[in-house]
């Protein structure tokens, strides 16, 4: 099947690049000609696993192709609109104009019958929106078809995903004929999807506003466990338990199960964040406070983190950042992506520098794009030249390279074997018996048990 993706970013491109590699002849559109460069040339613009492979088949097969031209997309049999919908500049709201503005732009280009499938995450009512610009086509087929992948494991994910969900005109009951055929943009789904089918991944046919809030609720689910154990970490500080060993006994529960329950600086990057946002704001345009408040408090618990983990830095140093050498370990949003969108572990390092402190970040893949970011900020990739003359260590991105430090060796280069290991990944004890002082979020390691409960129960 001839099929097209809109917005080859983290999303399309891979988006893109499985759908080749299931068979199909997909072309790739968008408006940034430096991203199509490097696509049609089989090389990735960002880092994601076996994206760059995926991207050379495709391109050897000739079954892939990229263009910044939208009449590359005619004759195809289905559309995937991929742009981002990010945060918008002046509220919590989405920026829905990359939406509207590549529909239109598709508008001319769109074969007699051909289906319109959005993939972006989206406030509940945009496919609606969206449904008006396509008014003057009848013919046109509109669906949303929303996507879970995580970065990091984004093919994989594509490939493999835990569920496919469409949002079809009518929902369910008018996405079949009397006899169980699919028809309209579940058929054509269904023949995109035909491998994952023949797989036994489950498929799950809804109407377009569940579909839109299927996405937003998962993401809500997932930060708001992220945020919970996160408010947990708080209580284990302040009262002398240890989060790790919390989060583990409650994880083993499978009612509550262990993922989304890793404490520590809590969740940023280019989704879970400003889809929160939206929701709130969706629910608070719907009259719903209570989802709108849930949504706030999930917000303000993560960005708390954040700020913990400076004051913690403030505590490490004696109170003071000013002039201090701190070196922080990581930039990208989570291990395994160069991708620094609402990275908690700049943003923590920014307010380090904001605060005085000579701040040097590493990490192995993100330099590059946070150095073009936030040019304030030093930048050394060597981990070990980063780590030369520090009197504080912040780990903050938990990449492998860093997990497996050695603790003696880190120790030759740093001028104060102060660490504190706000994503509570490393072995604390191994670290302190060769003379490291060593603090997590919610793991009290290190911390004296000054009475902050006997003062809060004193009367
Ligand atoms: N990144 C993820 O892991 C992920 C996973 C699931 C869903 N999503 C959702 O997918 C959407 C895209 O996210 P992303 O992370 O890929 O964003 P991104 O910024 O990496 O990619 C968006 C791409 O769209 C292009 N674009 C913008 N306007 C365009 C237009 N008019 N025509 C053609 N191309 C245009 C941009 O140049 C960019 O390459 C968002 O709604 C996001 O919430 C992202
Ligand atoms: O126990 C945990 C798990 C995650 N995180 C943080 O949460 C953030 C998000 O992590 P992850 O979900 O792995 O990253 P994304 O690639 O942003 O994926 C999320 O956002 C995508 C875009 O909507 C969805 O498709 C995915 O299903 C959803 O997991 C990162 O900063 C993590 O460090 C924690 O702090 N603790």
């Amino acid at each position: 099947m001839k099929i097209s993706v809109i917005g080859c970013g983290y999303l399309g491109a891979v988006h893109a690049a499985t759908l080749a590699s299931m068979g199909h002849t997909v072309v790739g559109i968008d408006v940034d000609p430096g991203k199509v460069e490097r696509l049609a040339g089989g090389d990735a613009p960002f880092f994601e696993p076996g994206l760059d492979e995926l991207l050379r088949d495709g391109r050897a097969t000739g079954r892939l192709t990229f263009s910044t031209d939208f009449a590359a997309a005619a004759g195809a049999r289905i559309h995937f609109l991929c742009v981002g919908t990010p945060q918008s500049k002046t509220s919590d709201g989405a920026d829905l104009s990359y939406l509207v503005s590549a529909t239109e732009s598709l508008l001319p280009h769109l074969s007699r019958g051909a289906a319109v499938v959005g993939k972006s995450t989206v406030p509940v009512g945009t496919v609606d929106m969206l449904g008006g610009i396509l008014a003057g086509r009848p013919d046109v087929l509109l669906g949303w078809n929303p996507e879970f992948l995580r970065q990091g494991t984004a093919v994989k994910d594509t490939l493999v995903p835990d569920r496919l969900v469409y949002g079809a005109p009518g929902g369910r009951d008018a996405a079949f004929e009397p006899d169980g055929t699919p028809r309209g943009v579940t058929a054509v789904l269904d023949a995109v999807y035909e491998p994952l089918l023949c797989a036994g991944i489950p498929r799950l046919v809804c109407n377009s506003a569940t579909a839109e809030l299927i996405k937003s609720a998962s993401n809500a689910y997932l930060a708001t466990k992220v945020s919970f154990i996160n408010a947990m970490s708080e209580l284990c500080d302040a009262s002398g338990a240890d989060v790790r060993e919390l989060s583990e006994a409650m994880g083993l529960d499978p009612r509550i199960g262990n993922r989304y329950l890793h404490a520590g600086l809590g969740f940023g990057g280019g989704c879970l964040p400003k889809d929160i946002r939206s929701l709130k704001t969706q629910a608070a345009m719907l009259g719903v406070e209570s989802a709108k408040d849930w949504m706030g408090l999930v917000d303000s618990v993560n960005a708390g983190q954040r700020l913990r983990t400076v004051e913690l830095a403030r505590e490490l140093c004696e109170g003071h950042l000013a002039g201090r050498t701190v070196t922080v370990l990581g930039a990208a949003f989570k291990p395994d992506t160069d991708d620094i969108r609402d990275s908690p572990a700049l943003d923590v390092a920014l307010r380090l520098a904001a605060a005085g402190a000579h701040v040097t970040v590493t990490d192995p893949k993100a330099i590059n794009n946070a150095w073009m970011r936030y040019p304030q900020l030093r930048f050394e990739p060597s981990s070990a030249r980063a780590l030369e003359g520090a009197e504080l260590v912040l780990l903050l991105t938990e990449w492998n390279e860093y997990r497996s430090l050695s603790p003696a060796a880190a120790g030759q280069l740093v001028r104060r074997r102060t660490l504190l290991d706000a994503r509570n990944v490393l072995d604390a004890a191994a670290w302190e018996a060769v003379g490291w002082t060593v603090r997590g979020l919610g793991t009290n390691a290190g911390a004296p048990l000054v009475g902050p409960v006997e003062a809060k129960y004193a009367h």
